[in-house]
């Protein structure tokens, strides 16, 4: 089922697909992976791995005036879905009031370098971008020069033998703090990663994709072509992001918000565990991270006291006329504060419904036009 609708609010892709059409007509490069069907429609095949990777570049082409390099081989990033996640990042700063001279880290930014350039061409956030592969670290450093944001992104080779995920970049930057940390690790461990992907022999014995054939699973509704190291870390995403934890442990304010993606629903469980142990040393909050029949999660944790990791956002319902009444009351019971934000939209404030340990609790409300919207 499409998440589309569960997009961030201030997604422009929100409930707004891409105008595939549009694009062909303006691209000649998409053109040729669209073809015209009966009624003007056009078709597009997101199993092809060359048509997505091209629907990308022009996504990023046309609404971030980024020109990527996407080596064939390597994993194509799916710009609503990282824009969704930078989106997250920035609400938490601002609830916060961090919004200025913002530096993030990026780790294993692969070699499209994806959250740094829309970090740094959407929200003027400055970045480290990390990697452990040389040809990731030489595309991202080509991709970031090509579009002119040497000034604001800088990658860094990392040692991926080591067992530490951050301390090789702070410690080259002995006395620098940064503002938030982003990752989107490898989801894998080995015997995953064969059941669902095979060596693609149309690229390289290098390459990966999740063409698999088999009986128990379906075809994929879109290509994913990646290399080992995008897929694959031993223990999986968990060892990973537990490998994040622990050098927060030490590095603690020096990274003032840690935030990793998770590609698995079952690697939830065993890191708000481990985050739980720390007590009150540390917040987290998990959200959801949806896009197209996509879902995934950020997790983003704290050590400092005096940041909070709460995402006030209006919760979106839908409700007809008739339901109005109660909704009032209902406001009133919970010693909701109704204010008007714009003539037909009104929002609802529920000061004693709180996230209480990182849980989300539906906290505002907005009425338009007489209807839940
Ligand atoms: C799933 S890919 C993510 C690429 C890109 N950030 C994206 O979201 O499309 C994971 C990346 O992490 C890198 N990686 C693996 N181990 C690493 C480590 N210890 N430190 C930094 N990067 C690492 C891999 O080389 C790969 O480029």
């Amino acid at each position: 089922m499409s998440q589309n609708n569960e997009m961030h609010p201030r997604n422009p892709y929100k409930n707004k697909p891409p105008d595939f059409k549009a694009l062909a007509l303006e691209y000649p490069d998409f053109r040729k992976f669209c073809n015209y069907v009966n009624n003007g429609k056009i078709s597009f095949d997101f199993r092809e791995d060359a048509a997505v990777r091209c629907l990308t570049q022009t996504l990023l082409k046309k609404d971030f005036s980024l020109d990527v390099i996407l080596p064939t081989g390597h994993l194509v990033p799916r710009v609503p879905q990282k824009l969704n996640y930078c989106l997250l990042i920035d609400d938490i700063l601002r609830a916060n009031e961090l919004t200025k001279n913002v530096v993030g880290i990026d780790i294993g930014t692969g070699t499209s370098c994806i959250h740094a350039l829309i970090g740094a061409r959407r929200f003027d956030w400055k970045f480290v971008a990390t990697d452990g592969d040389e040809k990731a670290v030489q595309v991202a450093h080509e991709n970031v020069t090509r579009n002119k944001l040497d000034g604001s992104i800088c990658i860094f080779h990392v040692n991926p033998a080591v067992k530490t995920v951050l301390m090789d970049v702070m410690n080259s930057m002995s006395d620098r703090v940064f503002t938030f940390c982003m990752c989107n690790p490898p989801f894998f461990e080995k015997f995953d990663k064969d059941d669902r992907f095979c060596q693609e022999p149309s690229v390289s014995g290098e390459t990966y994709s999740n063409r698999v054939d088999s009986d128990i699973r379906t075809s994929p509704h879109s290509a994913t072509f990646a290399s080992m190291a995008e897929l694959y870390v031993e223990g999986g995403e968990v060892a990973f992001v537990n490998r994040i934890i622990d050098d927060s442990v030490f590095l603690r304010e020096r990274v003032k918000i840690y935030t990793t993606m998770i590609g698995r629903k079952s690697s939830l469980r065993p890191l708000q565990q481990r985050l739980q142990r720390f007590g009150d040393d540390i917040k987290f909050m998990v959200s959801p991270l949806n896009q197209g029949k996509t879902k995934r999660w950020m997790l983003a944790w704290t050590f400092s006291k005096s940041l909070n990791l709460t995402i006030e956002r209006p919760v979106l319902l839908n409700c007809s006329k008739p339901g109005l009444p109660k909704i009032m009351r209902e406001i009133s019971r919970l010693n909701g504060r109704l204010r008007q934000e714009t003539p037909t939209e009104f929002i609802a404030e529920f000061k004693n419904i709180t996230w209480t340990n990182q849980r989300a609790r539906k906290k505002a409300y907005c009425l338009s036009d007489g209807e839940f919207c």
